[in-house]
């Protein structure tokens, strides 16, 4: 059976990049993905933005919707100061084991813990199953539709505290617009529009950060 693309990729990581460096695991990715296979990482231009945002937040506990092959969860996991962690939702069985390979491979399995199930099941019980009081940062790169009824699910949840950041990313392209409209209207949300371009691509993307005012 033909292999997927995202096998590939974890492939072209384990035989190309150097095991326990997450720098070369995410600049690796990025290569494949630019030369060979185009692939929906977050990539290194919003990367970087990506990388600001959390340095910024400095987060003890953050959460990430949509680990896809693992590339972001990389790239935050390793940013993230001593005793924080990373909690990455997947729920396709096939992308949550090349993530979790990944995860690994970089050598940040002790801050990120990938957690498999679709986001509206998984945020209700990040309370009491994986003890969290309330998210630093989240990062939204899931299905696009998700994005604002999980960012309502994560205030019915009392997920959210005065300062946390969310970061969404293709609110451009593919886009968000219902998200957009729902936390640039909100009394609830500060935001801030990041533009970039798409992954890999000289198409037109942005991030979009909603800091909830609580
Ligand atoms: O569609 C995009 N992203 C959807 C990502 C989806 C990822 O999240 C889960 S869905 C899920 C995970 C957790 N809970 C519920 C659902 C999927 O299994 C995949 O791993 C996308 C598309 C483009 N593009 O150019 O077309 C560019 C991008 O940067 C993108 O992020
Ligand atoms: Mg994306």
């Amino acid at each position: 059976m033909n292999q997927s693309k995202e096998q590939r990729i974890l492939n072209f990581v384990l035989q190309n990049a150097v095991r326990g460096d997450p720098r070369s695991v995410v600049d690796t990715i990025d290569r494949y993905c630019s030369q060979k296979e185009w692939a929906m990482n977050v990539g290194n231009e919003k990367g970087l933005i990506l990388d600001k945002t959390v340095e910024e937040a400095s987060p003890s506990v953050a959460l990430e919707l949509g680990s896809y092959c693992g590339y972001s969860a990389v790239r935050i996991g390793r940013l993230l100061k001593a005793g924080a962690r990373l909690l990455t939702v997947e729920f396709n069985p096939q992308f949550a084991a090349i993530a979790k390979q990944m995860i690994e491979f970089a050598g940040v399995q002790d801050k990120v813990k990938l957690l498999e199930g679709p986001s509206e099941e998984i945020i209700p019980q990040l309370k009491k199953k994986y003890e969290v009081d309330t998210l630093d940062f989240v990062f939204l790169d899931h299905w696009k539709d998700r994005y604002t009824p999980d960012t309502i699910l994560l205030q019915e949840c009392n997920l959210l505290r005065k300062g946390s950041v969310l970061l969404a990313d293709n609110v451009i392209f593919p886009g968000a617009p219902e998200f957009l409209n729902y936390v640039r209207k909100s009394p609830h949300f500060q935001c801030t529009n990041y533009p970039s371009h798409l992954e890999y691509m000289e198409v037109e993307d942005a991030m979009e950060k909603a800091v909830f005012l609580g």
